[in-house]
C-alpha cells in the first residue's frame, strides 16, 4: 500500500546530520496521500506499524492519522498508534454527519485524543475534502483545557487569514502549525507557519528544502524562485487532471518505488499523464542540478 506524505519541519530543535539546518524528517501516515480513509482498520494498523518500524533511527517523528467516520474505530486506531510508539496522532473532522460548530467538533476530537493520553494530538484541517469549514482560530480557543495533549494543526487550507489569526493568538508558541497547501508554503511561512505536510515533498522535497534555506537567510527572491517551481509543476498537472492517484504515479516514477494502484473511486493516472508530467518535472528538476 502506498506511502503517505512527507513533512518538512522547520522547528528549533537539534538538526540531524546531512539535513539542511533545522529541517526535520517527519512522516505522516494514513492521511490524504496515503488514502487512509479508503483503507480498512487492519490495513491502517499494518501501515502504521510498518512506518514506525521502517522509520526507526531514520525519521524524527511518525505521526499517524487516526481519523474515521466511526468514533469507536478512530479510538481504536488512536490506542493502537499509542501502543506502537507513534510520536503524534492526527484527526480530520468527520465528513458525513458533520459537526455544526466548534463545540461539537472539539467533543469529537476529545473522545479520540483521550484514548492516547500520552501522545501529542494534531487536528487535521482540510475543509476542501471534509466540507467542515469551522475556523481553526475558533477551535483553538480553550482547546488545551479540553484536549491537554493538543499540539497543533495540520492546516491544509488556503485561508491564510484564519492561519494568521491562529498564529497571532498563539502567543506562548505552544502549538505547531504545519501547512498543507504546498504551492502556498512560502506565504504561510511568512505568516509564521512552523512546518509543512504535503504530497509534493515526496518528489520536490529538495527544491522545498532550498526554499526553506533561502527563506531562513533571508533571501526572499531565491525563496520565491523555488516556490514558483512547485507552482509551475502543479499548474501544469492540474490542467491535465491532478489528484491523489496522479500524485502516486509521480511518486512512483520519481522514486522507482511502486506506490500501487489507488483504490476506487480513484483510478490510475493515464499513460499520457505520466509521460507529460515526467517531462515537465524533468525540466524543472534538472536545469541547475539542484
Ligand atoms: C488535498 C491534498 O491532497 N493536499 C495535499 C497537498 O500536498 C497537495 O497535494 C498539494 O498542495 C498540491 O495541491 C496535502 O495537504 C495532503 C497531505 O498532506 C496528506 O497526505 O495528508
Amino acid at each position: 500500500m502506498s506511502k503517505s506524505s512527507v513533512l518538512i519541519f522547520g522547528k528549533t530543535n537539534a538538526c540531524r546530520p546531512g539535513l539542511s539546518k533545522c529541517v526535520r524528517c517527519v512522516e505522516t501516515v494514513n492521511g490524504t496521500t496515503g488514502e487512509g480513509l479508503s483503507l480498512n482498520i487492519q490495513e491502517r494498523k499494518q501501515l502504521a506499524e510498518e512506518w514506525i518500524h521502517q522509520g526507526k533511527d531514520k525519521l524524527d517523528h511518525v505521526i499517524i492519522h487516526v481519523g474515521a467516520l466511526s468514533l469507536p474505530e478512530s479510538q481504536e486506531l488512536a490506542r493502537h498508534a499509542a501502543a506502537i510508539g507513534a510520536s503524534g496522532i492526527a484527526v480530520i473532522a468527520p465528513f458525513f454527519f458533520r459537526p455544526a460548530n466548534k463545540d461539537e467538533l472539539t467533543a469529537f476530537l476529545q473522545k479520540i485524543a483521550s484514548e492516547a493520553p500520552e501522545v501529542p494530538f494534531y487536528y487535521y484541517h482540510i475543509p476542501s475534502l471534509t466540507g467542515v469549514k469551522i475556523r481553526v482560530e475558533e477551535l483553538l480557543d480553550g482547546i488545551k483545557e479540553q484536549i491537554p495533549t493538543f499540539q497543533g494543526v495540520k492546516f491544509s487550507d488556503t485561508d491564510l487569514l484564519d492561519l494568521a489569526q491562529c498564529i497571532n493568538k498563539n502567543e506562548r508558541e505552544q502549538f505547531a502549525f504545519l501547512y498543507g497547501v504546498d504551492e502556498q508554503l512560502l506565504s504561510a511561512l511568512a505568516i509564521g507557519a512552523n512546518g509543512a505536510v504535503g504530497s509534493t515533498y515526496n518528489y520536490l522535497g529538495r527544491k522545498t528544502n532550498l526554499m526553506l534555506q533561502a527563506f531562513a537567510k533571508p533571501d526572499l527572491a531565491l525563496a520565491r524562485k523555488y516556490q514558483f517551481l512547485t507552482g509551475e509543476f502543479l499548474n501544469f498537472v492540474i490542467k491535465l487532471g491532478f489528484g491523489v492517484a496522479q500524485t502516486k504515479a509521480v511518486m512512483t516514477f520519481v522514486s522507482g518505488i511502486p506506490m500501487g494502484p489507488p483504490r476506487l473511486p480513484l483510478v490510475d493516472a493515464s499513460e499520457e499523464f505520466i509521460i507529460k508530467a515526467k517531462a515537465k518535472l524533468d525540466s524543472i528538476i534538472w536545469p541547475d542540478g539542484d
